[in-house]
């Protein structure tokens, strides 16, 4: 999916009609992130292979912070870990009442992905950051609101609608004006430096994934019961 989801990219890039982009998730969640089938495989994995599958994987993602016009995401139902750092990497959330929304990196003995120590306190506050990362709670659509995580809650029936009408009304506004205030906004928070972030994160990542801790997590959240975690292990460096 992270292949495919880089070639629309790509092609979009040669788009010169192109004014905004919405995604959504079809069916009903918007994404769970990371497949409980690719999470075994990396705990299963060597760890210079998983960083290379986790840092492939998250710069693809991304990659939408590169599209010349802002791109928004209607939030339709979870999204979670990866799931929720690609929401992240749209410039604007639309949640539908019914979404729910998490980085459970922790509740899966994981240190978070896809740049969410760089994102999430820029695109919130430092304060709303430590809270989600440290903790993986699981926040409905109007906390996330409050929280200043997504823009604005629709009823699911009205989702789309709401996405398409902002993003109609970027598409009204001058491109060449559009195109040049996205890239300043994009400026405060340099891609060198997401992707510095994002690379840190995949390098401890990859090592997150072979402790009991991440063995423990998935079991733990598969089967919806609490989690019986090991002491603190030697830091991990990066
Ligand atoms: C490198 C990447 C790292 C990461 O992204 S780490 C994050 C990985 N993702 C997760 O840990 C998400 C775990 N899932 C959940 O927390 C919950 O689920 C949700 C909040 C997403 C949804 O909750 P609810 O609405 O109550 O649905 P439900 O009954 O828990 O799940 C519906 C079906 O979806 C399957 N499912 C959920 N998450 C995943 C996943 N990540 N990979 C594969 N399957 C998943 C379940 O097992 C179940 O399936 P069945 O209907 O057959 O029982």
């Amino acid at each position: 999916m992270a292949a495919a989801f880089k070639e629309v990219a790509d092609q979009l890039v040669l788009d010169q009609g192109l004014r905004a982009l919405v995604i959504t998730g079809e069916g009903r969640a918007f994404s769970a992130g990371g497949d409980f089938g690719f999470i075994e495989d990396r705990i299963h994995g060597d760890v210079e292979d998983n960083f290379r599958v986790l840092s492939g994987f998250y710069t693809t993602f991304l990659a939408l912070r590169k599209l010349p016009v802002p791109t928004l995401a209607a939030i339709n139902g979870p999204a979670v870990g990866g799931g929720m750092g690609l929401a992240m990497a749209a410039v604007m959330r639309i949640a539908s009442s019914t979404a729910k929304l998490s980085f459970n990196f922790v509740k899966l003995g994981l240190t978070p992905g896809m740049a969410s120590t760089c994102v999430l306190p820029a695109a919130t506050s430092h304060q709303v950051a430590c809270r989600l990362l440290l903790t993986g709670d699981l926040i409905t659509a109007q906390e996330a609101l409050e929280l200043g995580l997504v823009l604005q809650v629709a009823e699911p029936d009205k989702l789309l609608g709401a996405a398409q009408q902002l993003a109609g009304r970027i598409a009204a506004a001058s491109p060449s004006a559009v195109a040049t205030t996205l890239r300043m906004l994009r400026g405060r928070l340099p891609w060198e430096q997401l992707e510095a972030a994002a690379l840190e994160e995949a390098r401890l990542q990859a090592t997150f994934f072979k402790r009991p801790d991440c063995r423990e997590g998935v079991d733990s959240v598969k089967s919806k019961r609490p989690a019986r975690f090991g002491p603190i292990e030697r830091p991990a460096t990066t």
